[in-house]
């Protein structure tokens, strides 16, 4: 029988068949994914293989083996420094909740968060929350964020969950995918996915009262079916994605528009920083490049990211 990872939690896997029956599974042997030391093999999203078992007339499934991921978001351990545990796997797109104030959220979180989900290959779209309560200043900050994004390909929306506004187009993009809601404490995740599964409402209290999630805490993902065949992944203690490293050469490639003009750089091997003849340089002085998005690739090229690390990532 084939499946999908519904919930894990660490030792069962709660899997959905393609007719529609949950099953409860554990895992045969050992799996090993190449290149990741990862503390769990299966994840919630995974595509598995099982069969079933019959003991004590209680029927559950043995997995046996996991189809190839699209893609999948790993969280590093915080003390076994080289482990990293699997948050979930093929996810179709995810949803960066942004709020200009209360709480802030700043372009260099932005930008790290979508540098990541580039590297993930995950589609991220930018929803623009609470317009509901912003005067004609704010307002303006978000059509000039909306446009900054939408110039290089993200797709933006200003919606309220208070108020329902734009959140039918919301729910029109999650047909048929399977999505994640991100963004700072605070910006109305939870307040969304009621306003568009009300049935949902039980579990995301649930989860927004876990505040006493510590460091020490493994957290895992749950995926749930909504009633317009839209599945939401949530993941609850992590708001954001887990740090990925890349080379200096790679952070370029996740910025659509710089990796878009790199071709034309003198230098091949150029990092847009004081090179000569650097096209990301003149784009930027031509005002073609956004000074914020500049400054944050400058910033993750210096690792100039700890604080942020700290304050607005892991310990959220
Ligand atoms: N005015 C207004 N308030 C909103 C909107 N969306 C959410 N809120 C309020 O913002 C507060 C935080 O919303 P939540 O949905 O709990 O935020 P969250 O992102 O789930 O927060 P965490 O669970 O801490 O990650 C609540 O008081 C909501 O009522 C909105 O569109 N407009
Ligand atoms: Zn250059």
């Amino acid at each position: 029988m084939t499946g999908q990872v519904y919930k894990s939690t660490g030792s069962w896997y709660t899997v959905k068949t393609q007719l529609g029956e949950f099953y409860q599974c554990r895992i045969k042997g050992k799996f090993r994914i190449k290149g990741i030391k990862s503390t769990n093999p299966i994840a919630v999203g995974d595509v598995v293989d099982f069969e079933l078992e019959t003991s004590n007339d209680e029927v559950s499934g043995v997995i046996y083996n996991i189809h190839d991921r699209k893609n999948f978001i790993v969280r590093k351990s915080v003390n076994l420094s080289k482990q990293t545990h699997i948050i979930s796997a093929n996810i179709d797109q995810v949803f960066l909740m942004i709020t200009i104030d209360n709480p802030p959220t700043f372009t260099s979180f932005i930008d790290r968060f979508l540098v990541t989900a580039e590297a993930y290959s995950i589609k991220t779209i930018l929803l623009f929350n609470k317009i509901d309560t912003y005067n004609e200043e704010t307002l303006l900050e978000v059509k000039y964020l909306a446009h900054v994004y939408r110039k290089i390909g993200y797709e933006c929306i200003g919606i309220s969950a208070k108020t329902g506004k734009n959140v039918d187009k919301v729910k029109s993009l999650m047909k048929d995918k399977v999505s994640m809601f991100s963004g700072h404490s605070g910006v109305g995740k939870s307040t969304l996915v009621n306003a568009i599964e009300p049935s949902l409402n039980l579990k995301t209290k649930e989860i927004s009262n876990q505040h006493m999630q510590g460091q020490h805490t493994t957290t895992f993902a749950e995926m749930f079916d909504t009633s317009f065949g839209a599945r939401i992944i949530d993941t609850p203690g992590i708001k954001g994605f887990g740090v990925v490293d890349m080379d200096k050469e790679e952070v370029g490639d996740y910025f659509p528009e710089i990796f878009e003009l790199k071709q034309d750089c003198k230098f091949n091997n150029c990092l847009h920083l004081q090179e000569p003849k650097c096209a990301v340089k003149k784009a930027l002085d031509d005002d073609e490049i956004a000074y914020s998005r500049y400054r944050s690739y400058v910033q993750i090229l210096e690792g100039e990211d700890e604080n942020y690390r700290t304050d607005n990532w892991d310990n959220e």
